[in-house]
């Protein structure tokens, strides 16, 4: 894990830094968007790519080292904003919402998957599905107090998954030590789409109390 850092922020700080990089990642998101759809050409792109390399010039103009990893404050309450499915800072993310329920029993989120995630014309990439729901599994598995990193994962395509509103839900099926087996699946409009089952295990060195100060954070 090369970034997994406590972050002395109070929520006030992080509620504002999430005001201001959220608007800015989904104008990012927009941009993906409409790079992919437009039927502009010719010196109308020409010059819309000279205005994004101006605007990516100057954003790194300041910027860390490799990825962002997961912060977490005082209260072990993580910030994975650079995370791929759910990432509050990462335009590639959807970005998926989280819900859990109040019991830990299951988590549950509704998105909308665009353009930007196509495989089959007019449907998701079965890659991309296939990431939604590892994430998806692996939160199950935190929420019901028994996180893990993914060691296996199964999935099935049932039919394929339209781009447009969509719906995951996960939830966990047995545990044994620190295995812990989670199913989840992805519906469209029209039912079910992808199902899948995966293994989650609490890696030896979370599992080690030396460090044990390492663990909210990166779980959360
Ligand atoms: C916000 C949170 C949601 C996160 C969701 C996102 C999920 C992810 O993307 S995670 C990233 C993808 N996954 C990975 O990169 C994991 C890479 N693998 C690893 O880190 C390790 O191999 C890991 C964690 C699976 C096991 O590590 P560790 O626990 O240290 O290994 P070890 O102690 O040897 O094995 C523990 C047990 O697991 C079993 N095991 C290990 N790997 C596997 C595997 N791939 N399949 C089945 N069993 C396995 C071992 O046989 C052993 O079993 P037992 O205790 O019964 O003898």
């Amino acid at each position: 894990m090369s970034r997994f850092a406590p972050e002395h922020l109070t929520p006030e700080q992080i509620e504002e830094q999430s005001a201001v990089y959220g608007p800015f990642t989904q104008a990012v998101r927009d941009l993906v968007d409409a790079a992919i759809r437009t039927e502009l050409g010719g010196d109308d792109i020409r010059a819309a790519q000279a205005a994004v390399e101006a605007v990516t010039a100057r954003l790194r103009e300041r910027e860390i080292e490799g990825a962002l990893g997961v912060t977490f404050s005082e209260d072990g309450v993580g910030r994975p904003w650079g995370n791929a499915v759910i990432g509050l800072r990462n335009a590639v993310a959807p970005p998926l919402v989280v819900e859990k329920a109040e019991d830990g029993s299951r988590v549950w989120s509704q998105f909308h998957l665009g353009a930007a995630y196509e495989g089959p014309p007019g449907c998701v990439h079965g890659g991309v599905a296939s990431l939604v729901l590892d994430q998806m599994l692996g939160q199950a598995a935190g929420a019901g107090g028994r996180p893990g990193m993914t060691a296996t994962l199964q999935v099935h395509y049932r039919k394929p998954t339209p781009l447009g509103p969509l719906r995951a839900e996960a939830w966990i099926e047995r545990t044994e030590g620190h295995k812990t087996w989670a199913r989840g699946e992805l519906t469209g409009p029209e039912g079910l789409c992808v199902e899948a089952e995966g293994l989650f295990i609490l890696p030896r060195w979370a599992r080690e109390p030396a460090d044990a100060e390492t663990r909210p954070g990166f779980f959360e």
